[in-house]
């Protein structure tokens, strides 16, 4: 039976390697497929990763039509076995209706690689969607961690380091950029709840007001007793 499955994580998780993987292991063995993208950061028509695999998609842009585009590349004697669609939560929800029509009427597998939140912790349209239609959600088992060494489940917007929480909801970028610059990091909850980035929680131990604390503590102590 074909299926929708969605594969979902934070940022930096692995989910365009995995889509990179399952296109690699399934065309050597003879499959064809069909790849997708919307707004990778490596550029219009790009699907690539962070370990510096990329390969060439179609850009399904704002208005794109999964189902009709299928068909018409299926009429003209074009071969598709699977389609795999990264940065799914760029897409709109109609256009996750259209890739849920491509399994059941054309009986193809769909892939769909994205994150569920954004910045402020609120779905993607589009991820919803996906969480709503999918045969299957799969949760990525590589754990992307935050500072603190817990396991990442949330993505933070960052300028200078500092999360922001105010904004669009779509703006390109990536983690680990310039302290210039608006970038991401990916947090566990604790820390997005308390907004403190690894910068924060960083200036946060190098504080004045934090340090002497525990100096004092220690050479205070018979101060204390007495
Ligand atoms: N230099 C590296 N060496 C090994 N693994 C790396 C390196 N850089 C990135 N990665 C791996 O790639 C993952 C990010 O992969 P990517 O497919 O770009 O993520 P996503 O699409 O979920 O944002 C990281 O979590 C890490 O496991
Ligand atoms: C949290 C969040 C992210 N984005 C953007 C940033 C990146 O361009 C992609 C995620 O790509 P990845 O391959 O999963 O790292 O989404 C955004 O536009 N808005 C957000 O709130």
């Amino acid at each position: 039976m074909p299926e929708l499955v969605f594969f979902s994580g934070t940022m930096d998780c692995g989910k365009s390697t995995l889509a990179l993987q399952i296109e690699h292991n399934r065309s050597t063995r003879g499959l064809q497929g069909m790849i997708f993208t919307r707004d990778d950061r490596a550029g219009e028509g790009k699907l690539s990763s962070r370990l510096g695999l990329v390969t060439d998609a179609v850009e399904a842009a704002e208005g794109f039509d999964f189902y009709a585009y299928l068909v018409a590349h299926l009429s003209k004697g074009g071969r598709c076995d699977y389609v795999i669609a990264d940065e799914a939560q760029f897409l709109a929800p109609e256009q996750v209706d259209q890739l849920a029509r491509v399994v059941d009427d054309l009986e193809v597998d769909v892939f769909a690689f994205g994150i569920t939140t954004d910045f402020r912790s609120k779905l993607f349209p589009g991820s919803q969607r996906l969480v709503e239609l999918a045969d299957r959600v799969e949760v990525l088992q590589v754990e992307a961690l935050c500072w603190c060494g817990a396991r990442a489940t949330h993505n933070a917007r960052t300028v200078g380091g500092v999360m922001v929480v105010e904004g669009a909801q779509v703006v390109v970028g990536d983690v680990n950029q310039s302290p210039d610059e608006i970038g991401y990091e990916v947090l566990c909850r604790r820390h997005h709840r308390r907004r403190m980035t690894a910068a924060t929680a960083r200036a946060a131990a190098l504080s004045p007001d934090v340090l002497p604390v525990e100096v004092a503590d220690v050479s205070d102590r018979s101060s204390v007793r007495s």
